[in-house]
C-alpha cells in the first residue's frame, strides 16, 4: 500500500528495466504501447501532438509506431531533448501561447491522435491538486478539440477522482467510442486510468460551457442557459452529476441495510461494501434471524461489515446463496418471459423490463466469463514468469494462481508447502461438483441460456479447472467488496492521505513516473471531499483504532451472547463486552509484555500476527482458553495493508516455474521435506524484510538472484512456447492450461543420462586432436588394450550368467 520506494523492489520493476534496456526515456513509454497494442491508433496516423510530454517517452513509442515522416509535436512545460523526427517545445498548455504555438506547428493539419499523459506537481492542497489534473484533462480536450481530424483518436490520463465521471461524460458527448483502461505497465498503485477516445465527431460548434471547468466540475446547470444553436443541447439536458460511492455529505453516514436487500440483490459484494451494518427489520428478515442457518457468526459479522475478512465474507455468500434457494429466488428472477407477454398492456412493460433485466444478466455473466478466462491466461503467464503479479492486478489472488494449470493434488501440495494449510471445504465442495451457484453469483437453472462461452467454460471438467473457477469467483467477489469498501471508507482515505503526505516529504522526485503517481494519489484522496479538505485530528485517529479494536473484540463477545443478544446489543455494549475480556489475566502478559503499559501502535505490533501464518490457520487455532485476533480482521486494518502487501509478494514467489518445478521434485520423491524446506527458506522466512535500510534493499535488489532449479533458457524456451499456446485461438483456455502444465512437467523432467561412448585412439603415437570423425555425443578416448580389456570382461560376465554362475 502507500508509494513504493524509490529504492524499493517495486519501484524498479520490470518495465523500469525494460526502459533502459530499450532505450525509452520513461517506462511510461510501455502504457502507450500497450494502449496502442489494444486500440491500434499509431500505425495509421501521421501527426499526432502529445501534451505534456517529458521526458519524451510516448514521444520515442509514436516516432517508433508512426509511418515515417509523420509530423509528431510534443509539448511540456520542461524542454524535453531532442528526439529526431520529432519537434518539441516548452510551454504551459493551459495557456493561449501555446495554442497558438501548436497552430503554428500544425499549418493547416489535422492530428490523426492527441495523447495526454499530464500530471500537475504536487503540492500540499489535495483538493487543488486534484482540480487542477482534471483541468489539465479538461484543457487538453479543449486543445484536442481544435486540432484533432473527424474520426482522430484521443488519449488521456485520467485520475480517479471525484470528477472523473464528469469528465467520462462530457468525453462521451464528442467520441463515439469512449473507453477506461488500465494498461499492465500502470502500477497498481496509481490511481491513473487511461481514456481512449476514439472517433471523434468533430462538431461544427461546442458550447464552450463543455470544455469550461467551471460547468463541467461546478455542477452548474448548463441546460438553463442552453444556446438553441448548440448540437448537443439534448445531452446537456440531460446532465445529471452522477458519482460513484457516496452521495455528496454523505461521508459520515452509517449506512445500514436490511438482510434480506442484501438476500435478493444482484450485486452482493456491492452492497456489503458500501454499508456498515446488516439489520433484521423487514418482516422476512425477522424470520431470516430465526432460522438455523443463521448463526450467531452470521449476526456478527452482519454488526460491523467495514471488517469483514475472507472467512467472513464467504460465510455470508454461503448463507446468501442458501436463503436464494430457500426463498427460490433464482427461480422467480428467471421467470419464463412469455408467461408476463400473456397479461396486459401493463404486464407487457413489466415484461420487456424483466427480458431487459435478463439480458443485462446475461451480459454480466458473460462478461464475468470473459474475466475470468483473461485471469487464468494472465495466471498461466505468471506462472512462467511472463509477467508480475502487479501487471495483472492480481493481487488478491495469491492462491488461485496455481489453479489455473496444476492438479489437484499439486495444488495442496503447494498449499500444504505454502501455508501449511489447505481449505479442506472448498475442495470438497469443488470436488463434489458443486457449481457456482452457491456462492450467489450465478443463478441455478439457467444453463438454458447459457452464451457459447459460458458451455465452454462449463465444458471444463476437470477438477483442478471447477476450484479454480470456483475460487476465483469468491477471490474476484472478495476483491469487489474490498474495493467497494475502500471507496467508502472515508477515514481510510484521510489514513493513505496522511502516509501519502507523510512520503512525499521522506523524498524529492526525479522520475516522471513518481510525480504521476503521487498526483494520481492524491486525485484519488481527493475523491472523498471530506477527506481532502479536513486535517487528521487525534480523534480521528484513534476513532479508527477504536474500531479496528472493536472488530477485534467483537470476536471474543461471541461464545458469551445468543442470537438475540448479538442483533439487539448497540455496539457500546459489545465493546463493553469485551472490555471485559480484555481485562482477564491472560490477556495481560502476552509474550511477556503487558499490554497495557504498551502504547496502542505497539500494543497493535505485539498483536501482529507473523505474516507466514494465513487466514485460515488462525481461525483454525481459536482455542477456548484464549482468542486471538483473526488474520482476517488483522488484514482489514489499514495499517497493515502495507504489511501484507509484503507477505503477498512473499506468496509470489510460489507462483513460479521454480514452485512448480519445487511441487514436482516432491512429488517425484526426488527431495525429501527437509531438503525442499531448506532449499526454499527466503528472506520471508522470518518477517524481518521491512524497515530495512535503503543501501540494504538495493544491494539486495542488485545482488539477491536466487539460483533456479531449471535453467534460464529453458524457462525462456517454456516462455515461448506458452505464448504460442496462449494465442491459440483454436484452443480453449483448459485446453491450454493443461498443454502448459505438460510442458512444465516435460521441461522439469531429468533427461536421462547420455551414454558415454568410449573410442579407442587408431594410431596412438600421434594422438587424435579434437573429435574423432563420425562420434557424436559424448565420448572418451580409450586405449586399445583398455577397450579389448573392458570387452573381454564384459563376454566373461555374460557368460558366466549363461551357465548359472557356475566356473568351468
Ligand atoms: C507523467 S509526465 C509525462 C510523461 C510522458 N508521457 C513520457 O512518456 O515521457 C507528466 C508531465 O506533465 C507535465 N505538465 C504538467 N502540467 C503541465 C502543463 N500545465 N503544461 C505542460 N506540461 C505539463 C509535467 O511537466 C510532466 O513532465
Amino acid at each position: 500500500m502507500g508509494f513504493q520506494k524509490k529504492s524499493g523492489k517495486g519501484r524498479l520493476d520490470k518495465y523500469y528495466h525494460l526502459a533502459k534496456e530499450q532505450g525509452y526515456r520513461a517506462r511510461s513509454a510501455f502504457k502507450l504501447i500497450q494502449l496502442n497494442k489494444k486500440y491500434n491508433f499509431l500505425g495509421s496516423a501521421r501527426a499526432l501532438i502529445d501534451l505534456c510530454a517529458a521526458p519524451g517517452g510516448w514521444l520515442q513509442v509514436a516516432q517508433k509506431y508512426m509511418p515515417v515522416q509523420s509530423l509528431i509535436l510534443g509539448v511540456d512545460l520542461v524542454p524535453i531533448k531532442p528526439i529526431p523526427n520529432v519537434i518539441t517545445f516548452a510551454e504551459d498548455i493551459l495557456t493561449d501561447k501555446c495554442r497558438n504555438r501548436l497552430r503554428q506547428e500544425m499549418k493547416t493539419w489535422k492530428a490523426d491522435v492527441v495523447l495526454h499523459d499530464g500530471a500537475p506537481n504536487v503540492g500540499s492542497n489535495w483538493s487543488h491538486d486534484a482540480y487542477s489534473q482534471a483541468e489539465l484533462v479538461l484543457m487538453s480536450l479543449k486543445l484536442a478539440t481544435e486540432f484533432l481530424r473527424k474520426g482522430g483518436t484521443f488519449v488521456t490520463k485520467v485520475f480517479r477522482s471525484k470528477d472523473y465521471n464528469s469528465l467520462i461524460w462530457v468525453f462521451n458527448q464528442l467520441f463515439r467510442k469512449v473507453e477506461a483502461t488500465k494498461p499492465p505497465s500502470s502500477r497498481n498503485v496509481s490511481a491513473e486510468i487511461f481514456v481512449v477516445c476514439q472517433d471523434f465527431i468533430a462538431p461544427k460548434k461546442i458550447d464552450p460551457r463543455f470544455l469550461d471547468a467551471k460547468y463541467v466540475f461546478e455542477d452548474l446547470e448548463i441546460n438553463k442557459t442552453m444556446t438553441s444553436t448548440d448540437i448537443f443541447a439534448p445531452e446537456l439536458k440531460k446532465k445529471k452529476r452522477h458519482r460513484e460511492g457516496y452521495e455528496d455529505g454523505d461521508y459520515t453516514l452509517h449506512k445500514k441495510i436490511d438482510a434480506m436487500d442484501f438476500v435478493k440483490s444482484r450485486d452482493p459484494a456491492g452492497i456489503l461494501g458500501s454499508a456498515n451494518e446488516m439489520e433484521f427489520v423487514s418482516d422476512e428478515s425477522k424470520e431470516v434471524v430465526k432460522l438455523p442457518e443463521t448463526t450467531e457468526d452470521i449476526l456478527l459479522a452482519c454488526r460491523d461489515l467495514r471488517v469483514l475478512g475472507k472467512k467472513d465474507f464467504r460465510t455470508l455468500m454461503k448463507w446468501r446463496a442458501g436463503l436464494r434457494e430457500r426463498f427460490q429466488l433464482e427461480k422467480a428472477e428467471e421467470k419464463p418471459k412469455i408467461e408476463e407477454k400473456e397479461g396486459d398492456e401493463g404486464s407487457d412493460v413489466e415484461g420487456e423490463l424483466d427480458a431487459l433485466a435478463t439480458e443485462e444478466m446475461k451480459k454480466l455473466r458473460k462478461e464475468r466469463k470473459r474475466q475470468n478466462a483473461k485471469r487464468q491466461r494472465n495466471l498461466v503467464k505468471m506462472q512462467l514468469n511472463m509477467t508480475t503479479p502487479t501487471d495483472i492486478g492480481l493481487e488478491q489472488d495469491a492462491d488461485a494462481m496455481f489453479t489455473a494449470s496444476s492438479t489437484v493434488g499439486d495444488k495442496r501440495k503447494i498449499r500444504d508447502l505454502h501455508s501449511g494449510h489447505v481449505d479442506d471445504i472448498d475442495v470438497e465442495a469443488a470436488l463434489a461438483g458443486e457449481t457456482l451457484v452457491s456462492l450467489g453469483s450465478r443463478p441455478a437453472g439457467s444453463d438454458s441460456e447459457m452464451s457459447e462461452d459460458e458451455e465452454r467454460a462449463e465444458d471444463v471438467d476437470s477438477d483442478s479447472e471447477r476450484i479454480a473457477m470456483l475460487e476465483d469467483e469468491i477471490e474476484g467477489l472478495y476483491s469487489e467488496y474490498v474495493d467497494r469498501k475502500r471507496e467508502m471508507d472515508t477515514k481510510y482515505d484521510i489514513k493513505k492521505k496522511r502516509a501519502a503526505e507523510e512520503e512525499f516529504r521522506g523524498f524529492s522526485d526525479d522520475d516522471d513516473e513518481e510525480g504521476a503517481e503521487k498526483s494520481g494519489s492524491s486525485d484519488e484522496e481527493s475523491g472523498s471531499e471530506a477527506s481532502a479538505k479536513s486535517e487528521m485530528s487525534a480523534d480521528e485517529d484513534e476513532d479508527i483504532r477504536s474500531m479496528m479494536r472493536e472488530a477485534k473484540e467483537k470476536k471474543i463477545t461471541k461464545r458469551s451472547r445468543g442470537k438475540k443478544d448479538i442483533v439487539n446489543a448497540t455496539p457500546a455494549q459489545l465493546s463493553k463486552n469485551s472490555a471485559i475480556w480484555f481485562d482477564q489475566p491472560m490477556f495481560k502478559g502476552v509474550g511477556g509484555v503487558n499490554l497495557d503499559d504498551l502504547s496502542d501502535e505497539e500494543v497493535g505490533s505485539k498483536r501482529k500476527r507473523p505474516v507466514t501464518e494465513t487466514a485460515d490457520d488462525v481461525g483454525a487455532s481459536d482455542s477456548d482458553d484464549f482468542e486471538v485476533v483473526s488474520a482476517e480482521e488483522f488484514d482489514s486494518d489499514p495499517e497493515n495493508v502495507e504489511l501484507e502487501d509484503e507477505q503477498r509478494e512473499a506468496d509470489y514467489d510460489l507462483a513460479t516455474p521454480e514452485a512448480m518445478t519445487m511441487v514436482r521434485e516432491l512429488a517425484n520423491r526426488k527431495s525429501s521435506k527437509h531438503d525442499l524446506i531448506d532449499k526454499h527458506f527466503n528472506r520471508y522466512t522470518f518477517n524481518d524484510s521491512q524497515n530495512l535500510p535503503e543501501w540494504f534493499l538495493d544491494d539486495e535488489n542488485r545482488h539477491n538472484k536466487p539460483t533456479l532449479p531449471v535453467t534460464k533458457e529453458r524457462i525462456a524456451g517454456m516462455q515461448k512456447k506458452a505464448e504460442g499456446v496462449i494465442q491459440n485461438e483454436d484452443m480453449t483456455e483448459a485446453e491450454k492450461a493443461r498443454s502448459i502444465d505438460r510442458m512444465i512437467k516435460r521441461a522439469t523432467k531429468a533427461k536421462p543420462k547420455q551414454k558415454v561412448q568410449l573410442v579407442v585412439a587408431k594410431n596412438s603415437n600421434r594422438g587424435i586432436q579434437g573429435r574423432p570423425k563420425g562420434i557424436t555425443g559424448k565420448y572418451k578416448m580409450v586405449d586399445r588394450r583398455m577397450k579389448k580389456e573392458l570387452r573381454a570382461q564384459k563376454s566373461r560376465e555374460r557368460k558366466s550368467k549363461k551357465n548359472g554362475g557356475r566356473k568351468k
